[in-house]
């Protein structure tokens, strides 16, 4: 099939019935569901981009394989153009959703493309694994499909392993082994958008210690297979608020969800990974889960910096405080947070990195200074924002107050800002603002840049670690193997020695 349109999408979703649980009660249609109806469409815009004749050569490519046009995010990096290729689909994907939306398509995508092209592995351990993601690449591939993912345990007892907690299967875990394939029981978290993708695929970041063989696995399943119960967070907006208020929280709220699996079977050719810890341990770094993401991470994460620095500016604008040498300077250092991510992008793509199998993947030190730097950039950005927005963040009126009659003297007067800018642009402005840095929407976006892909703090552990491991600190040597500066010969005036 190919690249589907939006309305395809739609179309697929509108035919499955997930187990999904909102607020106490089950979802029996997910489309008409006010909570997931505009995220739905945000999401059908984005398919419906690969056909808009302006983006479709920039974020598509005929698959070599198939001879159908695919989506780049696909695409298996084997020169820097493929890695440009990439890049241009998911800045289009960010830039349509102002970034906010993390776990858009093209997301999981790259994840399943680098197990395909890493499957080599998946079969040091185990050939058929190696197949099963060779197999799957291809359904999501020729199917287009929207996938989420579930790869953190749910949050009980961080300081004892899966299978040191009070109950067995509170971590996933294989129950048995069937002729048909393996039962599995126990819960995942935060799959992101589940209630709207295609498919789950399951995997786990290491930490996986002797004894949790069970709990070693990765595997992927349609998001309507029996025994998946999805249960949603608490909505942070109804969906019934006036897009007018809530310009972004009413658009891209990404709903997040604990999975449950009740005894649910996964076929044998579901399976990527089973009962080995070791895989099970190395499967993320070395399967390039970690820095083939990253690209799509820092496209999107400077995309999302660089908005909420513009909402910053404008908003220091509009109300005529961007004169004073503190704001200024506040936003000349996000300005330079922006910069920064942007010149680490370019050297990431620039200085890329040739596997053993011949794929290109960003250069690490980069792409993974990329991810360091988010949890602190974003959080000052909003940071920023409130500060300048100040009190005038929580006097917005609502659209029905801005569009009545009577009151439409007092919107012009007491809402504008400095000359030029109406009451209607500032108010609409700040609430865009409000959206990012005061809704609990907003407080979602803040918490996801710090742990959209792991502990940020464990992270950079590791990435010393590596760093450590590649660069021998040669400066410092250089420094303690400077020669000693000749001493210059004493003069001697009238044959006395002169002392200085
Ligand atoms: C908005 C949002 C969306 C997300 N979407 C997804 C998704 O779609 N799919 C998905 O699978 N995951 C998703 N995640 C989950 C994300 O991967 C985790 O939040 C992240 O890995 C951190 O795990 P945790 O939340 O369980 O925190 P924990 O690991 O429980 O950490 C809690 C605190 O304890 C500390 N800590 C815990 N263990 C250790 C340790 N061993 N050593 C040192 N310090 C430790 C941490 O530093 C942290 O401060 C999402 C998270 C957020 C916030």
């Amino acid at each position: 099939m190919g690249i589907r349109t939006g309305a395809q999408y739609i179309e697929a979703l509108k035919s499955r019935q997930p187990e999904v649980w909102l607020s106490g009660r089950k979802v029996t249609n997910l489309y008409d569901e006010a909570v997931f109806r505009q995220p739905i469409h945000e999401i059908a815009k984005l398919y419906d981009m690969q056909h808009d004749p302006e983006y479709q050569d920039k974020i598509t490519h005929i698959c070599e394989e198939t001879g159908e046009r695919v989506n780049n995010a696909f695409l298996v990096p084997r020169k820097p153009e493929d890695l440009k290729a990439r890049r241009a689909t998911f800045e289009a994907f960010a830039k349509a959703t102002f970034g906010l939306m993390g776990r858009t398509p093209d997301f999981l995508n790259v994840v399943v493309t680098s197990l395909y092209s890493n499957s080599d592995f998946l079969a040091k351990y185990n050939p058929e694994w190696a197949e099963n993601a060779k197999t799957y690449y291809r359904h999501v591939r020729d199917n287009d499909l929207f996938l989420t993912h579930a790869i953190i345990n749910p949050q009980n007892d961080r300081s004892k392993s899966s299978h040191e907690q009070q109950d067995t299967f509170t971590h996933l875990g294989a129950v048995e082994e069937t002729p048909e394939g393996l039962i599995v029981r126990g819960a995942k978290m935060l799959a992101t958008l589940s209630p709207i993708t295609d498919e789950v695929i399951v995997y786990s970041f290491p930490g996986f210690k002797p004894g949790d063989e069970r709990y070693a696995l990765a595997f992927a399943l349609p998001i309507d297979t029996p025994g998946i119960r999805i249960l949603c967070r608490e909505a942070m907006q109804d969906g019934t608020r006036p897009v007018a208020d809530h310009p972004l929280a009413s658009r891209f709220e990404e709903m997040d969800a604990l999975l449950v699996f009740n005894d649910v079977l996964v076929p044998w050719n579901r399976i990527f990974l089973y009962n080995n810890v070791e895989a099970a341990n190395l499967l993320y770094p070395k399967a390039g889960l970690g820095q083939q993401p990253s690209h799509q991470t820092g496209v999107r994460g400077l995309i999302k910096l660089q908005f909420a620095t513009e909402v910053a500016c404008r908003l220091a604008d509009a109300i005529g405080v961007d004169v004073y040498l503190n704001v200024q300077n506040d936003l000349g250092e996000l300005i330079q947070s922006v910069e920064s991510l942007r010149a680490l992008l370019k050297v990431a793509e620039l200085e890329y990195e040739t596997l053993p199998s011949g794929d290109l993947v960003p250069g690490y030190d980069p792409i993974e200074t990329i991810r360091g730097l988010l949890p602190t950039f974003y959080p000052r950005a909003i940071e920023v924002m409130q500060i300048i927005g100040a009190g005038g963040l929580l006097m917005s009126p609502t659209e029905a107050d801005l569009t009545h009659l009577d009151l439409a003297g007092d919107m012009e007067r007491y809402y504008g800002g400095r000359e030029g800018v109406s009451g209607p642009d500032r108010i609409h402005l700040f609430k865009l603002a409000w959206d990012l840095c005061g809704e609990a929407f907003g407080q979602r976006l803040l918490q996801y840049e710090r742990y959209y892909t792991g502990d940020p703090i464990r992270k950079k552990a590791i990435f010393y670690s590596n760093y450590k491991k590649t660069h021998s600190f040669a400066l410092v040597d250089d420094a303690l193997d400077m020669p000693a500066i000749p001493q210059a010969p004493k003069k001697l005036i009238n044959n006395k020695q002169l002392i200085f």
